[in-house]
């Protein structure tokens, strides 16, 4: 459906105060997307509260009034000011009885708060985990709406979740950098990047930033091909060689690399290591020097570029539009270049991935870009 992106609301909404947070891991552009939200409210006279920390300050009833003055200057700010978490699932929450840690389902409470708040929705602001879990308070009859964010690009129904671009952005810019280097030193450089089960900074950051080989979740690598690869750039004069991976990748037949495991999260594994893996098995099989950057959370930390800026406030601007209509259960979304309502659950309900026709992944096939395969 199309929202009449911009339009004026005129009609009587029932929406007199809404509540805002985000959820999840952090993301370039969550403080864009509250201050639209805040400034598209309160230009309408609908009160705001934030809600500390994703659903902890939902359960814990840790809320505070969001005014324009108290989002002004946050448009080129990381992170949130609302702050997020990872954890603290209200319907799976840890809870200490005495001695004893319980988990527990306090989700009662978080409707209980609201109604005795007057808050009559929730804009949140988060990945499919914190999506998921709005989505259980919407089957319990809490007015949501959902706002796409992650750095992964890994949500359905949408062309985009804002953050996704600065965290391209990023690692092309590292990718850069590396090139020089590896291409004074005749190194092959491996840059690791984000993306547990979706390869789509990968893709994306390799094809700007130049790489040979993009090694990406969805299609597992053979050793074998990426050292051909590189072995013919060699032949070819280029004694260099850029490759990106994702966290996620493996090799055909086996297994991601777990640096460790969390308790406390639905999803307990945190990646990281496979570029270390792939250079120490590449460097016996070309016995060529190999590095390895690991980019990390600099690609979840700093100032959203003009394109995530531009979408988030679209996005914040569009669920405030949403809840004043009254479309709940929806997530707002891009598609070509509208903003839409898609349905929550049809946006959560599995993970976006790389398809194997994917017309960038074509593009890069076609000019000799290699994917491990
Ligand atoms: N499928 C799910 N259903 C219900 N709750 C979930 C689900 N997946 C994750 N959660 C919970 O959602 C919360 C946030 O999940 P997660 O850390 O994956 O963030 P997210 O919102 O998905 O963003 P991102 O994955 O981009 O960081 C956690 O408390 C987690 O326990
Ligand atoms: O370090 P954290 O916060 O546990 O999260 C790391 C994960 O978050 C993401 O950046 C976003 O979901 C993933 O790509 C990554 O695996
Ligand atoms: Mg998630």
């Amino acid at each position: 459906m199309k929202p009449n992106e911009g339009e004026q609301w005129d009609g009587q909404s029932e929406v007199k105060k809404l509540a805002i947070l985000t959820g999840g891991g952090d993301c370039p552009g969550l403080n864009a997307v509250i201050r639209a939200a805040v400034k598209t409210a309160c230009h309408r006279g609908i009160a705001v509260v934030g809600i500390q920390d994703g659903f902890r300050g939902a359960v814990e009833g840790d809320f505070r009034p969001l005014e324009p003055k108290d989002v002004s200057g946050i448009l080129p700010r990381g992170g949130t000011i609302l702050g997020t978490t990872n954890r603290d699932n209200p319907f799976a929450y840890p809870t200490w009885v005495g001695e004893e840690r319980q988990v527990q389902d306090r989700s009662a409470e978080v409707m209980d708060r609201f109604k005795a708040e007057g808050i009559d929705a929730l804009i949140a602001i988060g990945g499919d985990g914190s999506l998921s879990i709005a989505l259980e308070f919407a089957k319990q009859g809490l007015k949501v709406v959902g706002v796409p964010k992650t750095i992964d690009n890994d949500l359905m129904c949408t062309d985009l979740t804002f953050g996704f671009q600065t965290a391209v952005a990023t690692a092309q810019d590292a990718l850069d950098r590396l090139h020089t280097t590896a291409e004074s030193h005749h190194r092959i450089m491996i840059l690791e990047v984000m993306g547990r089960y979706a390869g789509w900074i990968a893709l994306y950051a390799g094809v700007a930033g130049g790489a040979d080989v993009i090694l990406i979740p969805e299609i597992p690598y053979q050793l074998r091909s990426i050292a051909e690869a590189v072995q013919r750039r060699a032949r070819l004069g280029k004694h260099f060689s850029i490759i990106v991976v994702a966290e996620g990748a493996k090799p055909l037949g086996g297994d991601m690399v777990v640096e460790r495991t969390m308790s406390g999260r639905t999803d307990p594994i945190k990646l990281g290591g496979i570029g270390a893996k792939l250079a120490a098995d590449l460097e016996k099989v070309t016995d060529m020097e190999t590095r390895v950057t690991v980019l990390g959370h600099l690609q979840r930390g700093g100032s959203p570029i003009a394109v995530d800026r531009v979408l988030s406030t679209r996005y914040g601007v569009a669920a405030v539009e949403s809840a004043l209509a009254g479309d709940f259960g929806m997530m707002v979304a891009l598609q070509g270049q509208d903003i839409v309502r898609v349905p929550m659950a049809e946006a959560v309900h599995k993970l976006k991935q790389v398809e194997l026709d994917d017309p960038v992944l074509n593009s890069a096939r076609s000019m000799g870009i290699k994917f491990g395969d």
